[in-house]
């Protein structure tokens, strides 16, 4: 397994191994022990998947506030996307910065986001798939979004008019979202 901190450093990329041979390949998506060892000392209760038919489809900008917040494992199943975090700790020097990563089947790549990050993602492949581990519960009560497109984040999409939810589509500005954190998540 590698593991690359991103431009935002709490943010991992992840390489699990894959063992190939005249079937295909083989790998370990997820390794409690080993990840441990690495410094990742996680536990994951609630696995998730999601698919998207159309190119373009945008889900996000996502967060469950404390005590219900979530770290995510993120990886894709089919396809290939781009999986966008954004630093929404107060008191970080990098509060309301972005990093952007390039997930798909062919790359085997995964992204550790942990709480205290927004999260979305953009599919680039008609039929993707999303498959991610969360440390917490979905707590409905607690979830709240900001606006894909704002401004004051300028994330580069790579897509104008992406397909949406109804709730994604009003989701609110991120100057008018008051972060949740207390601004220690994800440090180690
Ligand atoms: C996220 C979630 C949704 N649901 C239900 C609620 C709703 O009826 C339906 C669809 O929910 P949503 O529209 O919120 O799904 P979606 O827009 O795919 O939401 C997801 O987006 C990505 C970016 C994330 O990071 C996730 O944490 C989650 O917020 O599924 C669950 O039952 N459990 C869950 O954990």
């Amino acid at each position: 397994m590698d593991i690359t901190p991103t431009d935002l450093p709490e943010v991992l990329m992840l390489t699990p191994r894959r063992f190939g041979d005249s079937r295909g390949f083989f790998s370990e998506t997820w390794n409690a022990a080993r990840m441990a060892e690495a410094g990742l000392d996680l536990t994951f209760v609630q696995d998730n998947q999601s698919y998207s038919e159309a190119p373009g489809t945008l889900r996000g900008l996502h967060f469950q506030a404390p005590p219900h917040a979530q770290g995510k494992l993120v990886r894709c199943g089919r396809g290939r996307l781009w999986d966008v975090a954004v630093d929404f700790r107060p008191g970080s020097p990098r509060f309301g910065h972005w990093v952007g990563v390039e997930l798909s089947f062919e790359n085997g790549r995964q992204l550790w986001i942990p709480p205290g990050f927004l999260h979305g993602f953009v599919t680039r492949e008609p039929g993707t798939e999303i498959c991610y581990k969360c440390t917490d519960f979905y707590a409905a009560e607690a979830e709240g979004a900001v606006c894909w497109d704002d401004p004051d984040l300028a994330i580069d999409w790579g897509v104008d008019r992406p397909v949406l939810s109804d709730k994604d589509a009003s989701a609110p500005r991120w100057r008018d979202v008051q972060s949740p954190f207390t601004g220690t998540e994800g440090m180690a």
